[in-house]
């Protein structure tokens, strides 16, 4: 069994009358990417920022690289990152000079600023300053800031707010690089379920300050599942159909439709043979349960981008 990096116990925060984080346990083991989904005002923020030590909880225990006490939490917490409060941008600076300054400021070596760049895909901003930056590259710079001490463990607050479907992408490779090239161990957030989807290996959903779900990226495939869907007004025929062609793992969800969880390839096959049994097909077709659904259904409500 792998490291654990960070684990919370029923931990609470209270603000006046608001609890922010009500009871929230969490384990995060070496080479995770933990994914922290809520809509606005779930608490994710208020949970990075316990871990970070930037506030303190009323109740509950957190144990970073194995460290409980005081002294212990705040030497851990070199060996960690954040693009919480991440070390000012120089706008006039190009992305390799702003990352002299930081090694400078960190007392950290120079060596490794090129590779830097180039895992954040930064190595051909070339003379183009901070200031000239899109959204995304300023992110990246920023991660790139925080990756100078080589932290161990990096926190990221909804690293993909705001960007466009192809900076969503390309932040979502990065982060997977972390892992994968250095080794880091990721807690990130976002209001957006389907952001994260690929990148995760582990997801907690956060509603009005509570973990409410729990799931490893296997798991929430097998919840947002493929299947077909079949839309018919005679199911009671349709079902005697489907029995006929072995097919058991269905599900009549309302009056005309079925879900059918197995035999994805044989569309054609289901539907010719329902055709031959004079039973008539409004629609019939492979589908996924959409990740942002699921969530929906688990916070309810609607979303808050
Ligand atoms: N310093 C504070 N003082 C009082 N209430 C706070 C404070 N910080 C957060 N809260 C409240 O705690 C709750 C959780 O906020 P938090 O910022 O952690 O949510 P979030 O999931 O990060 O949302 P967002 O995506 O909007 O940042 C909210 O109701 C918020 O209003």
């Amino acid at each position: 069994m792998s490291e654990t990096i960070f684990k919370a116990t029923n931990i609470t925060k209270i603000y006046g009358e608001n609890k922010a984080l009500d009871k929230v346990s969490i384990e995060i083991k070496r080479g995770m990417i933990y994914g922290l989904i809520g809509k606005n005002g779930a608490g994710k923020s208020t949970f990075m920022r316990t871990v970070m030590g930037l506030i303190k909880v009323n109740e509950g225990d957190i144990e970073l690289f194995g460290k409980t006490d005081k002294k212990g939490l705040q030497l851990a917490r070199r060996k960690m990152g954040q693009s919480i409060e991440t070390p000012a941008l120089y706008p006039e600076l190009t992305a390799q000079e702003n990352l002299k300054v930081q090694a400078a400021n960190g007392g950290v070596s120079e060596r490794e600023i090129d590779d830097l760049l180039r895992l954040m895909n930064l190595e051909n901003t070339g003379k183009k300053k901070a200031k000239n930056f899109s959204l995304g590259m300023r992110q990246r710079l920023a991660i790139a800031s925080t990756l100078i001490t080589n932290p161990e463990f990096l926190i990221l607050d909804e690293p993909t707010n705001g960007l466009d479907p192809s900076g969503i992408v390309n932040m979502r490779e990065i982060i997977q690089r972390l892992v994968t090239e250095r080794g880091i161990t990721v807690l990130l957030s976002s209001h957006l379920l389907d952001e994260l989807s690929q990148v995760a290996t582990h997801y907690g959903i956060l509603h009005d300050g509570k973990l409410i779900s729990e799931l490893s990226k296997e798991e929430l495939a097998s919840k947002t599942r493929q299947y077909i869907e079949l839309e018919t007004m005679d199911v009671q025929s349709a079902v005697i159909v489907l029995d006929e062609l072995g097919i058991r793992d269905y599900e009549v969800i309302s009056g005309t439709g079925i879900n059918i969880y197995e035999h994805l390839d044989d569309v054609a096959k289901i539907n010719r043979s329902l055709v031959l049994a004079n039973v008539d097909i409004l629609r019939i077709g492979t589908t996924r349960q959409k990740l942002e659904e699921y969530f929906l259904q688990l916070t309810g409500g609607t979303p808050n981008a």
